[in-house]
Order: structure tokens, then sequence, then C-alpha cells
């Protein structure tokens, strides 16, 4: 039970009264701004302490002066003359076809490695280091001191970063912890397929779902909603709440504006229009979860006061533990909410997007399902971890649709090695992991939607693959917080939807592309159609003994 001077030890949520300026110095996957200092490894032969070990390299080693790659005013033309400012993943297959699987290039001042290979990708990670960086990413971090905010996961580094993963680590990725967010998360499930049948009598003509997409942020953020407070946000009530819409379209425009941002000079960003929208979905973002972390402290104080045991999950033990400041947990929530809403929806969009392309997948995947989990039998993760052709569809979605399509290394320990190149410390590294997801060298058929390259068994020998090849939760110490539980909801929600509906493409639909919105996302909306399982049982003996096929 929680006593009541630990709740009345300020439990109240001011994060304004925060005076310490935390320096925010990493970041997601935006590469443009981290400062790479131009230093030359002069010495070609050269001993050199990685993380990992002190290696004597008697070869001769290139330095980044040798790396080929486009100039500064070629890299905007690609992005704004030929286009493809959106689709950064796809420039980084161009640019490897053109320079390899190692080459930089030039943002004004900086130069950004970039790595396109399973081999080269794995180096760079193995020397990444203790206390890992991905990037520095000063528009976030300019937000945070503008607001005198404090960092979570994401833009935290250091020790101080290192501390926080182990408060937050347990109970978000330990298999026991994780498994008891099942029941919370298959309530959200139930809503959403609910939610489904709505639209589909109401705006689908009786099968339609438009926009599967944007109902999928919904899910998401209702899911992890439901795993940090145990509250539910009314996103799959017909008429979602407007503050709840509007956190789901801030994390959007969030995402949407930050590669725009960073194009300017910080001195600028003041008098961009894009700024002042920036600050305020940030703002908005920071509201919400400061109404919801502080809805959780009164709780527990109201039970306090009754003399009540205190129990509950993700935010409750956070609370309760006091191993961080309320203004450092409100930080951390922050960014745990912003990271769960586009990335599941994102990925599971697409397996639905494919399944309903690729009709026999759509029809092992159900038989997998059924046989595991008979008749009106709600999947558990008990079931899960006996379905692996759905564990293999997830795992093939984010192969062709990786969330993060391009991750980030900054150097900060040693000068690594990578290839036949020395990097000095404080290279910044980027990881081309779209690329290599379509690298036929490492992905036979890679444009094809083929499950069964992530089966252990007979196909194994045939698609045995670089372990490097596809990570799409990242690598290490640093790798992605919310892995278990997306994994879970993603199960949870495919297994079920499969289960009830046959899923069929838009008749008039056409081909949805990726988009790099610093994410990757469907260019275009997904309808698919959604074919009541239980009503085509019914249905198919009456039109059997009928003579009509349906
Ligand atoms: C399909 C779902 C998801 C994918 C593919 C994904 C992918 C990633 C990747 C690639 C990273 C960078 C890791 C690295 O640099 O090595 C990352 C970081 C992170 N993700 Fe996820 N993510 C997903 C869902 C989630 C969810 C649901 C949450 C929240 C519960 C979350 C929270 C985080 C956090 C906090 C970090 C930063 C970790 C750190 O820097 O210490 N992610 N994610």
């Amino acid at each position: 039970m929680l006593s009541k001077s630990l709740v009345n030890i300020g439990l109240r949520v001011n994060y304004q009264q925060n005076k310490r300026i935390q320096r925010v110095t990493a970041g997601w996957s935006s590469i443009k701004y981290a400062k790479i200092h131009r230093r030359d490894a002069s010495s070609t032969t050269t001993t050199t302490t990685t993380s990992t070990s002190t290696m004597t390299h008697n070869t001769k080693l290139k330095t980044m002066d040798d790396l080929g790659g486009p100039s500064f005013m070629t890299t905007l033309y690609w992005l704004f003359v030929k286009g493809y400012f959106k689709t950064t993943q796809q420039l980084q297959i161009e640019h490897s076809k053109i320079y390899g699987p190692l080459w930089k290039s030039t943002y004004g001042p900086l130069v950004v490695v970039n790595v396109a290979s399973a081999e080269l990708i794995e180096q760079v990670l193995r020397q990444e280091g203790r206390l890992p960086v991905r990037t520095d990413m000063p528009h976030w971090r300019g937000y945070r001191e503008l607001r005198n905010q404090a960092h979570g996961p994401l833009t935290e580094m250091g020790p101080k970063w290192q501390r926080i993963r182990s408060i937050l680590n347990p109970r978000m990725l330990k298999p026991k912890h994780v498994s008891s967010y099942t029941n919370t998360i298959n309530e959200v499930v139930t809503d959403f397929i609910d939610k489904v049948d709505w639209l589909r009598q109401t705006t689908g003509g009786g099968v339609m779902v438009n926009d599967l997409t944007a109902e999928l942020y919904k899910f998401a953020f209702e899911g992890i909603c439901s795993v940090l407070f145990e509250t539910r946000m009314g996103c799959m009530n017909e008429e979602v709440p407007e503050e709840t819409q509007k956190f789901i379209f801030s994390v959007g425009e969030m995402f949407r504006l930050s590669p725009i941002i960073v194009l300017f000079p910080k001195s600028l960003w003041p008098k961009l229009p894009f700024w002042k929208q920036f600050v305020a979905v940030w703002d908005h973002l920071f509201k919400v979860a400061e109404e919801l972390v502080q809805k959780k402290i009164e709780e527990i104080q109201e039970k306090v006061d009754l003399d009540q045991n205190v129990e509950g999950a993700y935010l409750t033990h956070l609370l309760l533990s006091e191993k961080m400041t309320v203004t450092e947990i409100l930080g951390s929530i922050t960014e745990l909410l912003l990271a769960g809403v586009d990335t599941t929806s994102n990925t599971i969009s697409w397996s639905l997007y494919h399944l309903a392309k690729e009709t026999e997948i759509q029809e092992q995947l159900y038989q997998e399902v059924i046989s595991v989990c008979p008749g009106d039998n709600v999947p558990t993760s008990d079931d899960i971890a006996r379905m692996p052709y759905l564990k293999a569809i997830i795992r093939e979605t984010l192969r062709l649709y990786p969330v993060v399509p391009g991750n980030a290394r900054l150097t900060v320990e040693n000068e690594i090695v990578v290839g036949d190149h020395l990097f000095p410390k404080r290279t910044l590294f980027h990881l081309c992991h779209y690329a290599v997801s379509y690298d036929e060298n490492v992905f036979p058929q890679p444009h094809t939607f083929l499950p069964q390259r992530w089966l252990r068994g007979a196909e194994e020998e045939k698609f045995r693959q670089h372990p490097f090849g596809s990570v799409p939760f990242g690598f290490g110490i640093r790798a992605c917080l919310g892995r278990r539980v997306a994994e879970l909801e993603m199960y949870l929600l495919l297994s079920r939807v499969i289960k009830q509906y046959e899923v069929r493409r838009d008749p008039a639909g056409t081909t949805v592309e990726p988009i790099t919105r610093t994410l990757l996302c469907p260019a275009k909306p997904i309808n698919l159609q959604f074919l009541d399982r239980r009503v085509q049982q019914r249905e198919e003996p009456r039109a059997a003994a009928a003579g009509v096929s349906l």
C-alpha cells in the first residue's frame, strides 16, 4: 500500500516548476542536424579502440574523405527537383545504386554516413558503445528547452538515459508483465471489431471500411493508454472525443513537421510558421499526457485517503516506485504515448492490405488461428505463442514497411572501423534499413510478401537471411522500448480480425505506396472490405442446398 506521506510529497504535476534544464541530445530518425566533426583520421595505419575491443589495423584504412556521395546541392536536387522529399526511403535505394553500400551525404555543414548493407549495419551497431546515441534532434530538444520539459527515453542520452531505461524497461519488456496486459488489450480489440462492424454498416455499404489506418491510429492510442493508465479514451466510440482526436493529429503533425524544420537554421525557427505549429502540437501532446498523469495521481490519492490498497499497472507502478520525479514521469509518458500511435497502426494497416491481396496467405493465417483458438475463444498471449505464421506475417510486414525506415547512430565513445574505413568519434551513421529490406542478396524476391521466410523448418534453409537484414525494432540496449507491447497489440488484433472477417481489396482501389513522414506510412487511405465469416458460414450451407455458388 502507498503511504500517505509518499503521495503528499509533491505528487502534483507541475512540470513548469522543474528548473533543471535538461539537454536533449538524442532522438529518432532525423539525421539532418546531427553535428559531425569533420575531423580527418589523418593516420591510415592506426590503433582503434572500439566499444568492444581494441583492434590494430595494419592495412591501410580509408577515411571519410575517401567516401563518395552527393553534395548538398545534389541532395537538394534529389529531394526537391526529382521529388524524393516525401519518399526518402526510396532515395536510400537510388543512392546506394549509385554510390554503393557506404556513402556520405552533406546537409549544409553536416555530413552523414549512409550505410546500406546488412554486414556494414551490423558493424556499426556492434560498435555502438555502452551508452548508444541515435542522433541529436535539435528541434525536439528546442521544444523541451523552450518549455522547460523533461526528456523521456527517446530524447535523453548518456547516464540519464540509462537510468530512465532501467526504470521503464521491466514493465514494458519482461514477458510476465507484458502478458499481464493481454486482457486489457483484448478489450480494446473487441471494441475495434465492433467499430469495424459499425463502420461497415453506416458508411461502408455493409462491407467496406474506408481509411482503415485512421481507425487503427485510434485503436493504437486507445491500446497504449489502456496499458499505461488503465483508462479508456473513447477512441472506439462512434464520436471520438475532440482532445483525443487532436492528440492523434498532433502526433502526425509533429512527425510531418520535423523534417521540414530541420532544413532551416535554428536561428530562423522562431520566425517560421512551421515552428509555431510544431510547438503547438508538442504543447498538446504534453497537455494530454499531463492530464492523464494528474488523473492517475488523484485516483491514487483518493485510495490512500480511504486507506485502500493501491494497485495498478504501468503508470501507477511508476508513481508508486518514486524512482522518477513526476516531471520525469511526464516526459517519459508523453514519449511513450507518441511512440505508440503511428507505429503499430501503420504496421497493422500494411498487414491487412497485403492479406487482402494475398488470399492464400490470409487463408493459411485463418486456419492457424482457428486451429489454435477454435469456436468463440479469444486468443490470449499463450495462444499467440502457438501461432508462428501470425508472427511471420508481422515480421514480413515490417521487412517490407519498416516503421523506422532509416535509423541512426552517433558514435560518441570511440573511433570505429566500418568496412575498410576509419570513422572519427561523433560520426553520424544513417542506417538504411529500407534499402537493405529490398536487397535481393539478403532477401530473395525482395518485393514479394513471403511470410514463410521467417518460419523455422524446411523452408528455413532456403530463406536463411542475414540477422541484420531486417531489424525493425532496432538493436541492443537502445532498441525499441515498446516492442513487446507493440507485438502483443498487433498479434491480438490481427488474429481476432482475421478470425472474424475475410478481408478483401477495395474493388475500386489502387496500389498504395509508402511515404516517409519521419516514420513510414501509407501515402493514401487504405480502404478494405470486411466480410463477416459467421454470416458467410451461415449462408454457405443454404446456398449449397439451393445449388448456388457464393
Ligand atoms: C510496430 C511497432 C514499433 C516499431 C517497428 C518500433 C520501432 C522502433 C525503433 C526502430 C526504435 C529505435 C531503436 C534503436 O535505435 O535501436 C524505437 C525506439 C523506441 N520505441 Fe518503438 N517501435 C514500435 C512501437 C513502439 C511502441 C508501441 C512504443 C511505446 C509503447 C514504442 C516506444 C519506443 C521508445 C520509447 C523508443 C526509444 C527507445 C530509446 O531510445 O531508448 N515503440 N522503436
